[in-house]
């Protein structure tokens, strides 16, 4: 089993998070996951805290010599702005005429519209927003990004499996083209100011943040995340939770302000008749003995992967912190107020995207590991193998019939 668990508030001293389950003999490096950090604070619209909060990373367990060693593995990622914030976020006590001198400290009474502020004051009984606002900020995501580094190493070296993702649509501007980017496409992808991919639309989205700005307004959008290398047979039709669609969809949906999934042409599916809906199976030769002309499914049939790349989507609402407040209550007087803002990113769907890379390297990580077992990545890649045999045999037993 693959557990993984974060913990860090957003203008804590540090993130921290854990990955336990993972094989041994995995290479990964922490030049590996700098890297992918570097990737999630890419792109077009994003916040000014991403010009100057450095995430500086520390492996602190479960790794050595650049090789995972079978136990958890811990990432430490430092904030660097803490020293601000030192007082206001300290862990135990401090005098309250110092917190009340301190203009970061003013209590946050005017909960915005969207984000997590005022149901997470009634859930925890807190007056004021922050300490909501500090565990629910997608700060958090970067300690996920460093976990998913060492699932997508895992993925890679055991099966050659690559995860790419691109933005699909931003401030109702689409991303034109069918093509499905490869990951020899992933380089271009993080250089387009909004990881787009295909028809010239990245002026037109850019062209969107700048008017949204400019109004004191913020977008959403939609990405797509492609896994290729993936055999049939990871994940499960048998019970609801080992689903593999279900748990992709759990995963996502977890990810800050993501608030729709779609498993390949989920939603344009169900306004096609059955006979334009799905994938016809045609006989081919290789370990999955068929071939099929669309993948209108996805790469997911039952809840388990069928050997066609992995496509699946996220919509991203708008950020919830606008510079031209929405209407709230100041929960201190009861009174109508507009809601907090001190600054904000117009858009981060570009990011949303290497996150959502993430979950998916994540789960379907877990996803090969009960498939295949072992302790060690030698172990296995046997069991690998030892599968892939079998499809094989199966397959030449059908030709020798034929
Ligand atoms: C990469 C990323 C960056 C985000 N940046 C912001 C931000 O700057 N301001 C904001 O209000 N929300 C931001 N969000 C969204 C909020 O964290 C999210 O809306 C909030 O936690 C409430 O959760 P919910 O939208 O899932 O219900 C961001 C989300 C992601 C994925
Ligand atoms: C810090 C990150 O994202 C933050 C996510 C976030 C939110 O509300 O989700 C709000 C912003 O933080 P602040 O309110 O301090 O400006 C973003 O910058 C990050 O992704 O590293």
């Amino acid at each position: 089993m693959l557990r993984w668990m974060t913990a860090g508030e957003s203008h804590g001293p540090a993130l921290v998070a854990v990955l336990e389950g993972m094989v041994a003999g995995v290479e990964v490096t922490t030049s590996q996951i700098a890297a992918e950090l570097e990737r999630r604070k890419l792109g077009f619209g994003r916040s000014p805290r991403m010009n100057f909060e450095a995430d500086e990373l520390e492996i602190i367990g479960g790794v050595r010599h650049g090789l995972t060693q079978g136990g958890p593995i811990a990432v430490r990622i430092a904030n660097t702005e803490w020293p601000k914030w030192e007082q206001v976020m300290a862990a135990d006590p401090v005098e309250a005429d110092v917190l009340s001198s301190l203009s970061r400290n003013e209590p946050l009474t005017r909960p915005r519209p969207g984000h997590a502020d005022l149901p997470g004051m009634q859930k925890y009984g807190f007056d004021e927003s922050r300490p909501v606002l500090e565990r629910a900020s997608a700060r958090e995501t970067a300690s996920r990004v460093a976990l998913g580094t060492v699932a997508r190493q895992f993925l890679r070296q055991l099966l050659g499996v690559e995860i790419v993702s691109h933005v699909v649509a931003l401030g109702g501007v689409e991303a034109g083209g069918d093509t499905l980017p490869q990951p020899s496409d992933l380089a271009a992808i993080d250089e387009n100011p909004v990881r787009a991919f295909g028809e010239a639309t990245t002026e037109r989205m850019k062209a969107e943040v700048e008017s949204a700005k400019k109004d004191g307004d913020t977008l959403g959008g939609v990405v797509e995340v492609i896994a290729y290398g993936l055999p049939p047979g990871v994940g499960s039709h048998v019970h609801w939770d080992r689903k593999l669609d279900a748990r992709l969809s759990g995963a996502l949906m977890s990810i800050q302000a993501i608030k729709g999934v779609e498993i390949g042409d989920g939603f344009a599916n169900a306004h096609r008749r059955g006979s334009r809906a799905h994938d016809e199976i045609h006989p081919a030769d290789g370990v999955n003995w068929v071939s099929r002309s669309s993948n209108r499914a996805g790469g997911l049939e039952g809840g388990i992967t069928n050997g066609e790349p992995l496509v699946v989507r996220a919509a991203k609402k708008p950020i919830s912190s606008l510079p031209r407040a929405l209407a709230t209550v100041d929960v201190a007087t009861g009174e109508p107020a507009q809601a907090m803002h001190q600054r904000s990113d117009v858009t981060a769907v570009p990011r949303a995207a290497v996150v959502a890379e993430t979950m998916v390297a994540l789960v379907l990580a877990e996803a090969v590991l009960e498939k295949f077992g072992g302790d060690s990545l030698p172990e296995t890649r046997r069991n690998v193998e030892g599968y892939l045999e079998t499809l094989r045999e199966r397959a030449e037993k059908r030709a020798v019939h034929e």
